[in-house]
């Protein structure tokens, strides 16, 4: 079977499934070394290109699609208010999401094409993925089948196991986050609370649906936190709701439902689905999936994931079970509305 061995922005080749100490080597070249594969930000602001329209609104701003008045490319353009970054003591945070996105390189991630600022704001150019959040797509279907939850799913894996060999957790794994791209496939974007970390940290941050019992009880962690969220969204994914969706907005009732790992497992999972995410959904560390001695094999390797073939999925040569309908390329019809820009 023929492998595409993807090449980087710098032209060197690597595989990520079969060489990781290199994809490591390299990804740390760039991220300790030159501040990523991008130029240091210009102090140009936006200049240059043609705002069109507002595609998602983030903590600190707006994410909007912007045309380069050149080379007529589209980028979805994170657009970040200093003032707000530094009120909220995100500085750190906005940060090594610059220097991960600048240094990363892989099919289901989407990374860093160049960054400005100006006086006001900070500006994250990232590749335009035109076929909307994959939450807004399932909001519209309600429930995936299990045979396209795990198309996803895999990705979702390949991707989450990437940066885990870099040593970085992505922590804020949810459908919002989940973007698709035309031919069907899907990419994370959002790596504002992705850490560096070669042991363990404790900071408290997340999605709370979406919180692993050791972040809400404050306990150091380390990657098995993507895990447990993975679990939580191979659940919605095929149930349509979440394992722990809040009842009248109870949070905290919420927060100890997942600390107990109390959640209604359903009927009409199959017998593979039930067992991985009940291996997923694991309060106790000693047994969760992804922290066995087998480490992400245990996933990798499980009865359910048998039907896929991991370097089809790698390669994008599996049929998309849904390829979203783009008439041209400032169609946003896959996208939530929101009002045009207007930005000073
Ligand atoms: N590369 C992209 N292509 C198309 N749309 C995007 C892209 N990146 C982000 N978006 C849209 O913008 C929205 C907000 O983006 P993002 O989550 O990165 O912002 P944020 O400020 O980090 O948000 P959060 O408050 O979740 O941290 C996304 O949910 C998505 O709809």
């Amino acid at each position: 079977m023929s492998i595409t061995v993807p090449v980087n922005k710098r032209g060197i080749i690597f595989n990520p499934i079969v060489d990781y100490d290199l994809v490591l080597a390299l990804f740390l070249e760039e991220f300790n070394g030159r501040w990523g594969n991008v130029q240091p930000s210009a102090n140009t602001g936006l200049e240059g290109f043609e705002e069109k329209s507002l595609l998602g609104t983030g903590s600190f701003g707006q994410v909007i699609l912007a045309k380069d008045k050149v080379n007529a490319e589209y980028y979805a353009v994170k657009i970040m208010l200093k003032d707000q970054i530094v009120k909220m003591k995100q500085v750190m945070h906005v940060h090594t999401e610059k220097r991960v996105l600048a240094s990363i390189k892989f099919p289901f991630l989407v990374w860093l094409e160049f960054s400005r600022k100006d006086n006001d704001f900070l500006y994250l150019g990232l590749p335009f993925i035109n076929g909307g959040e994959l939450f807004t797509y399932h909001r519209k279907v309600n429930k995936f089948s299990e045979q396209q939850a795990r198309f996803y799913a895999a990705q979702i894996f390949l991707a989450l196991e990437y940066l885990h060999y870099l040593h970085l957790l992505y922590r804020d794994l949810k459908p919002e986050n989940v973007m698709i791209d035309k031919n069907g496939y899907i990419k994370l974007t959002d790596f504002g609370f992705v850490k560096r970390v070669e042991t363990r940290t404790m900071t408290l941050c997340g999605t709370p649906e979406y919180l692993a019992p050791e972040v809400i009880q404050s306990k150091p962690y380390g990657s098995c936190v993507d895990w447990w969220s993975y679990g939580v969204f191979l659940y919605e994914m095929v149930n349509g709701t979440s394992p722990f969706a809040p009842h009248n907005n109870d949070i905290m009732l919420m927060y100890s439902k997942i600390v107990d790992g109390e959640y209604k497992m359903i009927k009409t999972f199959s017998p593979e689905l039930k067992n991985l995410i009940e291996n997923l959904l694991q309060v106790d560390l000693s047994k969760r999936f992804g922290s066995l001695i087998n480490g992400n094999k245990d996933i990798k390797d499980h009865e359910w994931f048998k039907p896929i073939n991991w370097f089809s999925i790698l390669n994008q040569e599996m049929p998309a079970p849904y390829v979203p309908q783009i008439v041209n390329d400032e169609d946003l019809s896959n996208f939530d509305r929101f009002p045009d820009v207007k930005r000073k």
